[in-house]
């Protein structure tokens, strides 16, 4: 019997095609414009960090209708894998040993449903609060004393070592906040509807989520903010800059960071997740094929062979590997 699988990666058990990993310099040619984002000096300070030695909730605004999706089911209660997107995202947060709670705030009509996952799912530290009328609103319900880190539960692929950093960051500076470069150039119109100047798209960044803010900041800033920034804000770090006068840091984040928003971010999402467990049941069946077929060829069994054609699997947000034809060929002689 001969079970012939290419070379594995210790690290995956998979053979690596291709690994491809976020780097700051990216393909195409960088403007001059500088924007640093200090993140040497943090990843130094994090490197010798032993251990976050503060309390550290997250609040997960989970409150929205999801409208941009054009589906009656809010975006974060939808399921993928028998899972809903909200329990991806808790989960994450669960498997950070350093964060003590976990506060989702949700749509009032939702509390049931809310408190009925996390007893399916098994989610524990989960405290649930109903939202607002508006994100602000609902994160304002969610902040307690402690280090804040605030993250939009439809964006359910974080890792552990840039919530550290956005963390260890907040923890430091006040407030902290994920970013990404721009994929599209920002331009402004004129009262009558054409382009009246454009932004030159290397200078500027897009804020995303995970956030950070020491409790006292955001807190304040919630507290002397005006109605029209919870009616109509989408920035925490404004708020912590206009209202408390605290300049956030902010700290380049992986690709992976992406907001669930629209009908088609469902479709990824559910492929990622997908690809995650694929890679599970992939390695788990072809461990016991392998272990069938040595088992088998001891009381000899029929020829067949299987071909695995390429898949990608997306193991975590860092990496992604794409695992080649593998040509398992397991060989058994009839009788
Ligand atoms: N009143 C609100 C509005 C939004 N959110 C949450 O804030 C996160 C990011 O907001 P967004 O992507 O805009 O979600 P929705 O408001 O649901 O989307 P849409 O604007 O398409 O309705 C989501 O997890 C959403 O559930 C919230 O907790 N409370
Ligand atoms: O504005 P929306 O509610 O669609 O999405 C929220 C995002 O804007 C927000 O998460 C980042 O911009 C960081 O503030």
């Amino acid at each position: 019997m001969t079970c012939v699988m290419h070379k594995v990666d210790v690290l995956t058990n998979f053979p690596k095609l291709y690994m491809q990993e976020e780097t700051g310099d990216m393909a195409r040619p960088v403007d001059p414009g500088h924007f640093s984002t200090c993140e040497a000096r943090l990843d130094k300070h994090i490197a010798g960090l032993c251990s976050v030695d503060f309390q550290v909730a997250v609040v997960l605004p989970a409150g929205g209708s999801g409208e941009r999706t054009g589906i009656l089911t809010p975006k974060q209660l939808c399921t993928f894998l028998n899972r809903l997107l909200i329990s991806y995202t808790i989960q994450t947060f669960e498997r950070v040993p350093w964060i003590q709670s976990i506060v989702v705030v949700v749509a009032k009509e939702s509390l049931d449903l809310m408190m009925d996952i996390i007893h399916r799912f098994h989610h524990r530290n989960v405290l649930v609060v109903h939202g607002g009328s508006t994100r602000h609103r609902s994160i304002f319900n969610g902040v307690g004393p402690s280090v804040v880190i605030i993250h939009d539960a439809v964006r359910p692929f974080v890792e552990e070592d840039f919530l550290l950093k956005i963390t260890m960051a907040a923890k430091e500076q006040g407030a902290a906040g994920a970013i990404r470069p721009l994929v599209s150039t920002v331009i402004a119109t004129t009262l009558e509807g054409y382009l009246d100047h454009s932004l030159e798209r290397t200078k500027y960044r897009a804020s995303e989520m995970t956030q950070g803010f020491i409790y006292d900041v955001i807190y304040q800033a919630y507290q002397r903010c005006s109605e029209s920034d919870f009616k109509f804000g989408t920035e925490c770090l404004h708020l912590a800059l206009q209202y408390c006068g605290t300049n956030a840091k902010p700290i380049e984040g992986p690709p992976t960071l992406w907001k669930v928003t629209y009908k088609g971010d469902l479709a990824a999402a559910e492929s990622i997740v997908k690809g995650m467990y694929l890679y599970t049941f992939l390695y788990t069946t072809l461990s016991l094929y392998c272990f069938v077929c040595t088992l088998s060829s001891l009381c000899h069994c029929t020829v067949f062979k299987c071909n695995i054609s390429m898949i990608v699997v997306y193991l975590d947000s860092k990496t992604t590997y794409f695992i080649d034809l593998m040509y398992v060929s397991t060989i058994f002689y009839t009788t």
